[in-house]
């Protein structure tokens, strides 16, 4: 067995020193040490965007076991959206760890997890009472999410749009849409889920009558495809992310999700948003349904409520949310205690640092900046998003021909000039940012100046 790597020892937070620094090549000598040990014994099926390894992370920054600081855009995926190590979830979860660090909701409930419900119910769209379930990941959500649905109605096919991503369990992997690499050999999965094609705006051209395909129109066809496909009235639930994350940041037209919501209003049909990746503030409202102004049956919840701990949570209708019978809803962690605490004090710092006003503003800048590169470079199709859930779309020139192997090349670049940023899309020709909302403005700028360049002289 190796002895540990001694790593530095350095403290997370926002008292990181806010800078990109690299002090080793990227890899450094540490992290292709621990990429060796990881191959003797992790599972070949984990992959990892960074060939180097965290040591510390906090504000606008992470730190590798080199002393290489980072650029971080990704927030470990929608994660560390109020920062990582945030000072009140480090304060708050340690104390509880001292109180206590499991009993089982199920069995011995505790004051935390109740605290968490009664905050999602304040927030989660919609003036009706609003109950919650919590779990662990976001798969785990919209399994529960799709399991209270079909309880309610008695019915039992679930519908989804093209582009999904739901997660990686069998039902949520035959909700997802892209086969490679969230499907391919993992068959078969459940039944009863139908696709819809979805609003992709860069993408839906115009109709046969030559009209632009918007909103309502891309309603109307996705109406029209599931009254075909299965029908309204066996539909227990619509799954849809309000802004689609895995599946490439897609922004729907104006039009299309409210149509969507009075369409299941109209045929009992639960509408679950799913905004594991689109909510807690990471558009600039506390979830992506509000610039919508559509009020989901259901909401899924997970990534950022947490702040790096796992949890994940169903919220929508009380009288949804009871209809399953005592006992039909649970799993030994849901809503552990630790987590609980630190989406009670993620919650608090999002509210008292003013977040969901710093999403826009990081919204602002990196749109400014990024759709000023758009003007002279062709190879940039789209650039879209809220908040800080942006997206940039790679095409050749003159084309809508996705251009995958330029993203991978632009966030190749980045990750060795000391940027973390991830890629994303059905065709993997998206670059997305998903930087901390406390990510300082000069070091926003300093990134979106790395992509810049990138483009402009790596990703030849
Ligand atoms: C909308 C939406 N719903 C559900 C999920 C699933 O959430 P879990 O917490 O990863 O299970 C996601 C997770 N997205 C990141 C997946 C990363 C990967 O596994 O490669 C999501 O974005």
């Amino acid at each position: 067995m190796s002895a540990p790597t001694a790593v530095l020892d350095v403290g997370g937070g926002p008292g990181l020193p806010q800078r990109r620094e690299l002090r080793t090549p990227v890899p450094g000598p540490r992290s292709l040490e621990l990429q060796r040990r990881r191959a003797a014994v992790v599972s070949a099926g984990l992959s990892s965007t960074m060939p180097v390894y965290a040591a510390a992370a906090g504000g606008g920054v992470l730190v590798d076991v080199d002393g290489n600081s980072f650029i971080d855009l990704g927030s470990g995926i929608a994660v560390t959206t109020a920062g990582n190590s945030a000072p009140r979830v480090v304060e708050d979860t340690a104390a509880q760890l001292t109180r206590f660090t499991h009993t089982c909701a199920m069995i011995t409930p505790y004051e935390g997890y109740v605290r968490v419900a009664e905050e999602l119910a304040a927030i989660v769209p919609g003036d009706h009472a609003v109950k919650t379930a919590l779990f662990n990941t976001g798969s785990e959500a919209v399994e529960n999410a799709v399991k209270i649905a079909r309880y309610a109605t008695g019915r039992t096919a679930v519908a989804v749009v093209d582009h999904a991503y739901h997660g990686r369990t069998n039902l949520t992997m035959a909700m997802t849409a892209k086969a490679v690499p969230y499907k391919d050999g993992f068959g078969p999965f459940a039944p009863e889920v139908y696709r819809a094609p979805t609003s992709y705006p860069f993408r839906d051209g115009t109709d046969l009558d030559g009209a632009p395909i918007n909103g309502p129109a891309a309603a109307a066809r996705a109406i029209a495809h599931l009254e075909r496909a299965v029908g309204a009235s066996r539909l227990a639930a619509l799954v849809i992310e309000p802004i689609q994350g895995e599946g490439g940041f897609i922004v729907p037209a104006p039009g299309f999700l409210p149509a969507l919501a009075a369409w299941c209003r109209e045929h009992g049909i639960v509408l679950v948003a799913d905004e594991v990746q689109s909510g807690i503030a990471r558009t600039g409202a506390w979830f992506a349904c509000d610039h919508d102004g559509v009020v989901p049956d259901l909401v899924t919840t997970a990534k950022g409520l947490g702040g790096g701990l796992p949890i994940a949570a169903v919220s929508g209708r009380a009288d949804l949310m009871d209809a399953v019978h005592p006992g039909g809803l649970g799993g030994t962690y849901g809503g552990n205690p630790v987590a609980c605490a630190a989406a009670l004090a993620t919650l608090r710092t999002i509210r008292e640092e003013n977040l969901l006003d710093r999403a826009v503003e990081i919204e602002t800048l990196a749109l400014g900046r990024l759709r000023e590169l758009q003007r002279t470079d062709p190879r940039i199709g789209d650039v879209r998003g809220r908040g800080a859930m942006i997206g940039i779309e790679f095409v050749r020139p003159g084309s809508h021909e996705p251009d995958a192997d330029l993203a991978k090349r632009v966030a190749t670049a980045a990750h060795e000039a000391g940027v973390i940023v991830l890629t994303c899309g059905t065709f993997g020709n998206v670059v997305r940012l998903l930087p901390p909302l406390v990510i300082p403005n000069d070091l926003l700028s300093e990134g979106l100046d790395v992509l810049a360049d990138a483009l402009s002289g790596g990703a030849r």
